[in-house]
C-alpha cells in the first residue's frame, strides 16, 4: 500500500496487508537455504523456522558457527549442510555470508542457480559493486533483497518478544514473475515489522552511510569527544560516562524511541531544553561536512573497496578483534563496564 511519510508517499507492506498465512502459502513449495550462520543467518533462519517455513542452513563444517547451528537445533544431514549441498537443495538461496565471503563462495553458489530459483541478499553490496565482487547472477533467476534495518541479534530478540525490526525490500531481477510475492513473503517470514521499498543501489549507499554515520561511527566519535573534554576538565570517569553514555541509553533514548525528540526534550528541564535547542544546530553544522565527505566516499565506491580489501585477508577477524579491544580498553568503555555492573537489575 501507499503511505505518507511527512509529505512523501512511499510503497510499503505491512503484516496486516500480507499476513503470515499468506506468506506461508506463497512459499509452501520452496526450500529456503540460508547460506552463512554469522549474525543475520541465525536471526533469519530461526525466525523463518519458527514461523513455519521450510528452512535449511548451509555452513562450513568444522567451524564455530557450524557448532552454533547444531546448538540452535539444526540437524546435520537433515536441516544443516555444507554450503555446496545447501545451495543445491535450496530453491531460494539466502546469501548471508559476510559481504567479502560472498565473493569467495560465488562460483559455488552460481553453479546451483538453476532456472527459476531465487537469489536473496540482505544487502545491495554484492550486486551493486559487481565490478569488484564478480557477483553477476544468471538472467533466469529472481534476484531479491530483504535488508533488516538492524543487527540479526536484534531481529531474533525482537521476534521472540513479539516485536519486529523494519526491513527494506527490493527486486533487482524478476525472472519468474513471482519475485514480488517471493520477496514480500520472505520479508514477513523473517519477522520484519513493516517493509519499505528500495533498490539495491539505494540500499547499499544508505546502509554504508548509516553504519559509518549516526548508527555506529559518528555516535562513538561524539561520545569520545565529549568524554575527553569532561575528563580534561577534571570530571571523574563516573561523572563523564554517566553524562555522556549511560543517561542517553538508559533514560533519554527510550523516550526518543517512544515518541520522538520533542517528547524527550519536553520530559527534561526547561534549562536543558533551552540549551539543547540552542546547541543542536551548531552540532549539525559542524558535522554536516563530515557526513557529506562520508557520502561521497560511499558513492565513489571507496568504502566498498576498503571493506572488500580488509575483510578478504586471512587475518581479518583477528585484526577487527584487535581494534574492538582497543575500544573496549579505552577508559570510557572501561568505566562503562563498571557502570553496567552497578545497574540494580544486574545485582
Ligand atoms: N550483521 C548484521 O546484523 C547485518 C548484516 N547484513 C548483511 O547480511 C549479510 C551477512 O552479514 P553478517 O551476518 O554480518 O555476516 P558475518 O560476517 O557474520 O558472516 C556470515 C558467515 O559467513 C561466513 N564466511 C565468511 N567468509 C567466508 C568464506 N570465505 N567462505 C565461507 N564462509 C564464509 C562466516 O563464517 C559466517 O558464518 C551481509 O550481506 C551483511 O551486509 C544486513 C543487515 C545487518
Ligand atoms: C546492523 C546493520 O544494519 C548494519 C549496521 O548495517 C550492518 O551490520 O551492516
Ligand atoms: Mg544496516
Ligand atoms: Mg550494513
Amino acid at each position: 500500500m501507499k503511505l505518507k511519510f511527512g509529505t512523501v508517499e512511499e510503497n510499503v507492506v505491512t503484516r496486516e496487508e500480507f499476513p503470515l498465512e499468506k506468506a506461508k502459502e506463497t512459499l509452501k513449495d520452496e526450500v529456503i537455504a540460508v547460506l552463512g550462520y554469522g549474525v543475520q543467518g541465525p536471526g533469519q533462519a530461526l525466525n523463518l523456522k519458527d514461523n513455519g517455513f521450510n528452512v535449511i542452513v548451509g555452513q562450513r563444517k568444522n567451524s564455530k558457527t557450524w557448532d552454533k547451528a547444531v546448538e540452535d537445533g539444526w540437524v546435520p544431514g537433515e536441516t544443516l549442510f555444507e554450503l555446496d549441498e545447501a545451495a543445491q537443495r535450496g530453491t531460494i538461496l539466502q546469501y548471508l555470508l559476510s559481504d567479502a565471503g560472498q565473493i569467495a563462495l560465488w562460483p559455488t553458489v552460481k553453479k546451483h542457480l538453476t532456472p527459476g530459483k531465487a537469489l536473496y541478499f540482505s544487502h545491495g553490496f554484492g550486486v551493486t559493486y559487481k565490478d569488484k565482487t564478480g557477483i553477476v547472477p544468471p538472467s533466469d533467476v529472481d534476484v531479491i533483497l530483504v535488508a533488516p534495518k538492524g543487527s540479526g541479534t536484534s531481529l531474533r530478540r525482537m521476534f521472540v518478544e513479539g516485536r519486529g525490526l523494519n526491513s527494506s525490500y527490493a527486486i533487482y531481477q524478476d525472472a519468474t514473475g513471482k519475485a514480488k510475492d517471493r520477496v514480500v513473503a520472505l520479508g514477513i517470514g523473517v519477522g520484519s515489522g513493516y517493509l519499505f521499498e528500495t533498490d539495491f543501489y539505494r540500499e547499499v549507499t544508505s546502509d554504508l552511510t548509516g553504519e559509518r554515520g549516526t548508527l555506529m561511527g559518528a555516535i562513538q566519535g561524539i561520545f569520545a569527544a565529549q568524554y575527553e573534554v569532561l575528563r580534561a576538565n577534571g570530571h571523574t570517569p563516573s561523572e563523564a560516562f554517566n553524562e555522556t553514555v549511560e543517561e542517553l541509553t538508559q533514560s533519554l533514548m527510550p523516550l526518543v524511541a517512544e515518541n520522538g525528540m520533542d517528547w524527550m526534550y519536553a520530559n527534561c528541564s526547561t534549562t536543558a531544553q533551552r540549551g539543547a535547542l540552542d546547541w543542536w544546530k551548531p552540532f549539525r553544522d559542524a558535522t554536516k561536512p563530515v557526513f557529506e565527505e562520508l557520502y561521497s566516499s560511499v558513492k565513489e565506491g571507496k568504502e566498498a573497496v576498503k571493506s572488500i580489501d580488509s575483510n578478504s585477508k586471512d587475518d581479518y577477524r583477528a585484526k577487527l578483534e584487535g581494534e574492538l579491544q582497543e575500544l573496549r580498553e579505552s577508559e570510557m568503555w572501561q568505566a562503562g563496564a563498571v557502570v553496567r555492573k552497578l545497574r540494580p537489575e544486574n545485582n
